[in-house]
């Protein structure tokens, strides 16, 4: 865990006179999980969309891989490398799980995403679908119509479909969110195994704590748009500004421990 895959150097953005990010420097280690905390407001998402590339910093520079991204439209992002799930919102409701994967793998090999070449599968996509999906835990779900599945389920396959064009990095916005404390577990369980496979860089912003540092490798903590701290579960959790920057919020959210 050496080289970057990602540099931001100064990275700020500002609405009006206000800087909602600002100069924000860090490096995400290739194969590492990092996540993004902070108090609502700090900063977490607007960060995010300048790194997928949905808005434009005022100033600074990211660089992946080497390759200067800063200000490039979304689809140039990700077709370098840089691979955001959204909550649902990419699914095919009335295909089946295991065609939805087919249909980024399609894409991904260069095929057409339209219906009909999904009609005449190709074999080995549909095997590496198979395979993605059973890295994902929802094999026993891949002729289900994916419009039919649960919410976590949905997540899930979700992920499948990010990982299935084998992204640099891979955005994870609130894996969590809205999922029951079983499908937590599990979520954070599988996230865990992906990250521990070696095969993927995560960064990641969740509200839920208990999930951040059973995730995370290291942490960055935004406050009021700034990099507080950027360091390990261990460090974060001990920090005194950090811990600082939570109180008055909800007290020891931090270390998800609940204050008497
Ligand atoms: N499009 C915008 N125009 C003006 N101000 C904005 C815009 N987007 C965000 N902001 C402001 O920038 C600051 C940071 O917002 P941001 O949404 O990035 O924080 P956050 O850490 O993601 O918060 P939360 O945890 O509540 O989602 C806030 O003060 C917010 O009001």
């Amino acid at each position: 865990m050496t080289s970057p895959i990602l540099t931001i150097s100064n990275l700020t953005k500002r609405f009006g006179g206000n800087a909602a990010v600002s100069n924000i420097n860090l490096d995400v280690i290739r194969k590492e999980t990092m996540a993004i905390i902070g108090p609502n407001g700090a900063g977490k998402t607007t960060f995010y969309n300048m790194v997928s590339g949905r808005m434009q910093p005022s100033e600074g520079n990211i660089t992946l891989d080497g390759k200067d991204i800063t200000g490039l439209p979304p689809h140039k992002i990700s077709k370098l490398g840089i691979s955001r799930s959204f909550q649902i919102n990419n699914i095919f409701p009335e295909m089946t799980v295991q065609e939805n994967v087919e249909v980024v793998l399609s894409a991904y090999h260069g095929h057409s995403r339209k219906l009909f070449n999904i009609a005449s599968r190709n074999a080995g996509i549909q095997q590496e679908a198979e395979e993605l999906l059973k890295r994902l835990g929802v094999d026993s779900l891949k002729d289900r119509r994916a419009e039919v599945i649960s919410y976590g389920d949905k997540r899930l396959l979700e992920i499948a479909m990010v990982l299935a064009t084998r992204p640099k990095l891979v955005l994870l916005d609130e894996p969590t969110a809205g999922m029951t404390p079983e499908e937590t577990r599990r979520t954070t369980k599988l996230i865990k195994s992906l990250a521990d496979s070696g095969d993927y860089t995560f960064l990641i912003t969740e509200h839920d704590m208990d999930v951040v540092f059973d995730l995370a490798d290291r942490i960055l903590v935004m406050h009021r748009g700034e990099k507080l701290f950027a360091g390990t579960p261990a460090e974060v959790k001990i920090h005194p500004e950090v811990r600082r920057a939570y109180l008055g919020e909800e007290e020891d959210e931090v270390t998800g421990e609940t204050s008497a």
